[in-house]
């Protein structure tokens, strides 16, 4: 097995499924039933969850929201999507734990890279939630900053394009993907399929992302098995 840890960012945006609004209880149950199974196989899961699906930070401060308070409210989706999370792998047997960067008890544990560790070794799912902690970053941010804290093999981006392209294939039907490409291309080509914050981060930490579409069932373990179905992102 190529991977025994991995950082599993999942797009907040992406829970809406069908409804185009807060927490589709389908797609919330395939994740939770992809995350069951990559445990299964023996992976330690660390998982961030974006929080898109309810509120950002900088769409709330052109509506006229103060940006650190609206970063504020964004984190606090990401709880609550955590918290959704946590509920149906628990209903599946799953054991989690849901760590929280901001002192919250008893909605979730304080975060710590040592409790986080411990969590995933004894078997449970560790739901690292309220991104970084800090106004003005993303989850994509808190994904490498704790991929990199938790010494994840990669971080596995789970969202709604299954790889990287030569440009944004929501935009640009005439895109092709990459099946590997390197941090260097992806900055040399002006590529964004996360931001440059946290593309630094794995890249000068030498954390791998592995990009592909986390929204079709069966997806996560055909990565974790070494299928070629997204795009690693290597140093
Ligand atoms: N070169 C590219 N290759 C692939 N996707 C790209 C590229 N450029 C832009 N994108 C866009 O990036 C998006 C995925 O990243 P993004 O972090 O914005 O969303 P997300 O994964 O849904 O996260 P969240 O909702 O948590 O913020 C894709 O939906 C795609 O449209
Ligand atoms: O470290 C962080 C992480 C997130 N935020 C705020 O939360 C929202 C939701 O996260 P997405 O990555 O966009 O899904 C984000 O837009 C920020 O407003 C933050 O401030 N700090």
């Amino acid at each position: 097995m190529k991977y025994n840890r991995i950082l599993l960012k999942l797009s907040g945006e992406s829970l809406t499924g069908e409804k185009g609004y807060g927490i589709d209880e389908v797609r919330l149950n395939d994740y939770a039933r992809q995350i069951k199974e990559a445990v299964q196989m023996g992976v330690q899961v660390g998982i961030v969850i974006g929080g898109g699906n309810i509120f950002r930070g900088l769409s709330g401060s052109q509506k006229g929201f103060d940006r650190v308070k609206g970063d504020q409210m964004g984190m606090l989706a990401t709880v609550i999507n955590s918290l959704a999370l946590s509920s149906a792998l628990t209903a599946i047997g799953q054991k989690n734990r849901v760590y929280t960067s901001i002192r919250m008890e008893p909605v979730g544990e304080l975060y710590s890279k040592w409790k986080a560790i411990e969590s995933m070794q004894n078997g449970e799912v560790a739901i690292l939630s309220g991104g970084t902690g800090n106004p003005f970053f993303t989850t994509d941010t808190a994904s490498a900053l704790r991929g990199i804290e938790i010494e994840a093999d990669a971080m596995f981006k789970g969202t709604r394009v299954d790889g990287v392209y030569t440009a944004d294939p929501e935009k640009d039907p005439s895109a092709t993907k990459f099946d590997t490409i390197s941090f260097d291309e992806v900055y040399d080509r002006g590529l964004r399929v996360m931001d440059l914050t946290a593309t630094t981060m794995c890249k000068q930490n030498n954390l791998p992302i592995v990009v592909f579409d986390m929204d079709t069932y069966g997806n996560l373990k055909k990565v974790l098995s070494g299928d070629n179905i997204g795009t690693l992102v290597h140093v």
